[in-house]
């Protein structure tokens, strides 16, 4: 067999180092190992030390209605794509046009993927793009979750395990404080420099990491439950569950110019753009629409979400802490 038809190559050290080497090529699904002493893998012309695994691309994929999540995956990709000096390439799939078909990722590619964290997961109705969206082929990864400073609860476990499903294999992951969207009381500034500083010291050691682990066959631990556990139940002041998954943004139609921009920037495609002020699809209070109105014409009055806001605002001010995670 020649050397190009394996998928990857690595050596076990168990008390002799470098005595052999194993290159493993996948066929119909099944890994097919072979056996080189160090002599023969030499002749190949392997790489010596590290693991064989070429990457020739980092990839920035996420999901950011508000922009938070952007910025920090954004800042991981590239700090890895300059420590692995290879191109840095982007995909947004926040819009409606951008879930339209598929996306094939190469074994060579290395992807960053990062969603924010609602209810403590992966947003659910972004969920089954998740699952659906994406495939690798043996596909080094770096799912990463961002919060609002509350928790990430499972979020980053879930993430993780849904895209190892569909081909891909997590070489790092990070789950990173931000200011909550719900209100600028709420870790305002975050991500700050404090952040960024250990962002990129993560994304550093991330990148070493991934030169020099067998990423196949070490698995990289996260925090989190395993099974998922259920959705974070949003309380009120009064400590009871806040109901509010029918709430939609008001416009306040004096103020509003017809700029057409929050429809524009709704994930869900769900703001008329002929008439702004009617919401005809699903709302999942990410509060694009609110954020990026230019003259503050949209918000929300629904009393159990202000509720919960407020309940935020009491319980979760104290600085959280981001989770790093490599091999
Ligand atoms: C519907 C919804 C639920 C959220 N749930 C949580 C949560 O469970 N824990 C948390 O810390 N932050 C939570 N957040 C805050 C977001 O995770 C945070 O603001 C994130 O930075 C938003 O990302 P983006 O700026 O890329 O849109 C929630 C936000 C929304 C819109």
């Amino acid at each position: 067999m020649e050397h190009e038809e394996f998928d990857y190559c690595f050596y076990f050290e168990d008390g002799k180092p470098d005595a052999y080497r194993y290159c493993v090529a996948f066929e119909e699904g099944h890994a097919i190992y072979h056996r080189f002493t160090i002599e023969d893998y030499e002749e190949f012309g392997f790489r010596k030390g590290g693991n064989d695994m070429k990457i020739s691309r980092v990839w920035a994929v996420y999901f950011s209605p508000t922009g938070n999540v952007k910025e920090v995956t954004n800042l991981i990709a590239k700090k890895l794509s300059e420590e692995l000096s290879v191109p840095l390439e982007q995909w947004n799939f926040t819009l409606p046009d951008n879930r339209k078909s598929a996306k094939a990722f190469e074994k060579e590619d290395l992807v960053v993927f990062g969603t924010p964290v609602y209810a403590g997961r992966v947003p659910n109705k972004i969920l089954p793009w998740v699952q659906q969206g994406f495939t690798g082929d043996h596909t080094p990864m770096v799912p990463v979750v961002v919060f609002g400073n509350r928790n990430f609860d499972d979020a980053l476990m879930e993430l993780k395990q849904e895209l190892e499903k569909n081909g891909f294999l997590a070489a790092a992951g990070a789950a990173v404080a931000s200011s909550h969207v719900f209100s600028d009381k709420i870790a305002p500034g975050r991500p700050d420099a404090s952040d960024r500083a250990e962002i990129l010291t993560f994304a550093g050691k991330a990148a070493q990491k991934i030169a020099e682990t067998d990423i196949l066959h070490t698995g990289l631990q996260v925090a989190g439950n395993d099974p998922i556990g259920a959705y974070y139940t949003p309380l009120g002041t009064d400590g009871k569950p806040a109901k509010f998954l029918k709430a939609k943004p008001i416009t306040e139609i004096s103020k509003c110019n017809g700029c057409g921009r929050c429809s524009e920037v709704c994930p869900m495609g769900s703001v008329d753009g002929e008439d702004v002020s009617q919401v005809t699809g699903i709302c999942i209070k990410c509060q694009a629409c609110i954020k990026s109105c230019p003259n503050g014409a949209k918000y929300f009055a629904d009393e159990a979400f202000l509720s919960h806001v407020r309940m935020l605002e009491e319980h979760y001010t104290d600085r959280a802490e981001n989770r790093f995670f490599t091999l």
